[in-house]
């Protein structure tokens, strides 16, 4: 739900992915979903390592995250649809924090930090949870996290989702799971901090401040109206504010700093909130963390599974809406939570705790020069485009962002698999995306797996209620060499993408010796007649021109006999010129297949190899 800048993303995507066999893709897929533009970049790049075609990721309020509901009014119901609503199995509520829990590692926080904080953020963090748990399917899972202690953030949050739910949500006991973690259970008793005085119970809110301390954030919750209903000394409380013994005074400023000396026993909430998790610095030298995992049992209260947002949309066909409307839409549908949230946190606790570490200048926006290196030098100058801001397009629903178009071009499809022998078994048939609506100009495909296949054709049935930013592996890109204009494919095959196709490509494949490919990583460029194996020179020269992989032979196979390909394949793209090989991989991923090579090679020679770490390009070894 508040995914960005990724780093749980990566994790859920690691474990998707790690049973999956080269070329084959999990069957799960993670949305990952951040209302930050500039954030999902940082998360796009920080997954781009794990080469998935088991993402989207997607930018929205959480709290109105759309649920893709296809209803009668919907017309364009796609072939082939397999859903009909976006429900998960799984839900991740890493919701935004006051951030205390970061105190060691962002030490400015000590100046900064107040209990306003976490009450300015209860509202949104309730608003996220419940819209997280409309997502979930009944029987599917939702943790709640935050990196703070605050209770008003952490256990208020999941005691007043949990009487939202009325019963249709449990709050699992997950104290077995993961025992090496020192853990110490979520609190059933607090108070709530308010100008300079500790409020026991909803009752001792003063009238002024109910728009700001509000019942649920109280361990047995209430209502307002109740104590307004009940007219006796309590409705007088408020009023009697500028005698108020607390410390406050009527313009609210604070008194004494001394906690109030309320007679009242302490309120306890009576879900089990002691199956919370809470982690604690001085435990296990690490942050600070709050943990809960919600189980949805049965449908939630129809009061409480939709999104505002939803119903809005219930009553307005989405093909119909402008984009001013679509934008409106999703504006006013949050005015009042963040009206809300933005009177007492500063901007960049809402946007996260943890330290910007750099701004990226990728864009959502795909058709965006890319920043990768590994065009042969005989690629047309990348460099004469404009790479400074794109003119906005205004072209699916989603105003500034390219829409996410099925690439059905068969003359093109057809192209491929005929120039890299891709047999139908590797299905390409709507498993192919571009952000570019003209087929002509595509220059760059993506590769999606059959869930995120599924969810596209749903977006698109709903009238593209998703904002995507990014979706897909990039698979293929097209090829605009000089020399290679009578290159019969025009489209080669991107280095992320070529881990997933490689078991499956039979043309325009070379195995080179060891000497070979490590001739290859460290010249970038060798002619045909310099290769040391002649017949390697003879077997390029007979590949049409265009893109080309070369393997490392592992020397183990006969002249007829080619290795499987399995994880330890070492394989890069090069380009068939007329007289030569050229490496198209960025320079610094060659120094890194180099080291490696040289590891399996002659393991105490190749340690030595000195890799610049600091770079974030990590080879693409399939
Ligand atoms: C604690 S950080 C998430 C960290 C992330 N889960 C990770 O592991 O890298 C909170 C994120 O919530 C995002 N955010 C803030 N308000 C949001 C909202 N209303 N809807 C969605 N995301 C929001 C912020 O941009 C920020 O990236």
């Amino acid at each position: 739900m508040c995914a960005a800048p990724g780093s749980k993303t990566f994790q859920l995507l690691e474990i998707i992915h790690q049973s999956t066999k080269p070329g084959s893709l999990p069957d799960g897929m993670v949305i990952a979903n951040d209302l930050d533009v500039q954030r999902c970049n940082l998360l796009i790049h920080q997954t781009k390592r794990m080469c998935t075609a088991n993402l989207i990721v997607t930018n929205h309020e959480a709290q109105n995250f759309p649920g893709c509901r296809l209803n009668r009014n919907h017309e364009r119901i796609e072939p082939d649809q397999h859903i009909s609503q976006l429900l998960f199995d799984r839900v991740l509520c890493d919701v935004p924090c006051s951030g205390d829990g970061t105190l060691r590692k962002a030490p400015d926080l000590w100046r900064k930090w107040n209990s306003g904080m976490g009450q300015g953020l209860h509202s949104l963090q309730v608003l996220i949870a419940m819209r997280g748990l409309s997502l979930l399917k009944v029987g599917g899972r939702m943790v709640y996290s935050t990196c703070s202690m605050n209770p008003i953030e952490n256990e208020a949050v999941v005691a007043e989702v949990l009487r939202r739910c009325g019963g249709s949500v449990e709050l699992v006991d997950v104290s077995s799971e993961l025992p090496q973690l020192i853990r110490r259970p979520g609190l059933k008793s607090w108070k709530v901090h308010d100008k300079g005085t500790w409020l026991v119970s909803c009752k001792d809110v003063p009238k002024y401040r109910r728009s700001v301390i509000l019942p649920g954030m109280f361990p047995a919750g209430g209502s307002y109206q109740e104590l307004v209903d009940n007219s006796n000394c309590n409705a007088d409380m408020g009023d009697n504010i500028g005698v108020c013994t607390n410390g406050n005074s009527e313009d609210g400023v604070q008194t004494v700093e001394e906690p109030l000396t309320h007679q009242a026993a302490e309120e306890v909430c009576d879900f089990p909130l002691e199956h919370c998790m809470r982690i604690v610095p001085h435990d296990q030298n690490t942050g600070a963390f709050f943990i809960a995992v919600l189980l949805k049992v049965a449908p939630l209260p129809a009061t409480q599974e939709k999104s505002k947002t939803e119903i809005v949309e219930q009553n307005v066909e989405p093909l119909n809406l402008s984009l001013e409307d679509a934008r409106a839409l999703q504006i006013n549908s949050s005015e009042g939570v963040l009206e809300e949230v933005s009177k007492a946190v500063p901007e960049e606790i809402l946007n996260d705790t943890e330290q910007n570490t750099e701004d990226l200048e990728v864009s959502p926006v795909e058709e965006q020069d890319s920043k990768e290196t590994e065009e042969p030098p005989i690629v047309e100058n990348m460099a004469k485009k404009v790479p400074s801001k794109r003119k906005l397009q205004i072209q699916g629903r989603w105003r500034g962002v390219d829409p996410v178009v099925f690439f059905k071009d068969e003359a093109i499809i057809n192209s491929i698999r005929a120039f890299y022998g891709i047999g139908e078994h590797f299905p390409l048939d709507g498993h192919l995306v571009t952000r570019n609506s003209d087929a002509s100009h595509v220059k760059r495909i993506y590769y999606v797996s059959k869930s995120v296949k599924d969810v596209l054709k749903l977006n698109f049935s709903v009238g593209q209620q998703l904002k995507i930013t990014s979706v897909g592996l990039k698979m293929f890109e097209r090829q605009s060499a000089q020399e290679g204009t009578d290159a019969p494919c025009a489209f080669r095959i991107s280095s992320e993408g070529l881990p997933l196709v490689l078991p499956y490509i039979t043309k325009q494949i070379l195995h080179a010796s060891s000497e070979d490919f490590k001739r290859l990583l460290q010249d970038k460029d060798v002619k045909f007649a310099d290769f040391a194996d002649a017949k390697l020179g003879e077997k390029a020269a007979n590949l049409l021109p265009g893109y080309c992989v070369v393997i490392l032979d592992r020397g183990n196979r006969s002249a007829t006999e080619y290795p499987k390909v399995d994880e330890s394949t070492i394989a890069i793209g090069c380009w068939r010129g007329r007289v030569r090989l050229t490496v198209m991989v960025t320079a610094m991923d060659c120094q890194e297949l180099l080291a490696r090579l040289l590891i399996r090679l002659d393991p105490e020679k190749g340690a030595s190899v000195n890799v610049d770490k600091s770079s974030n390009n990590v080879g693409d070894e399939p």
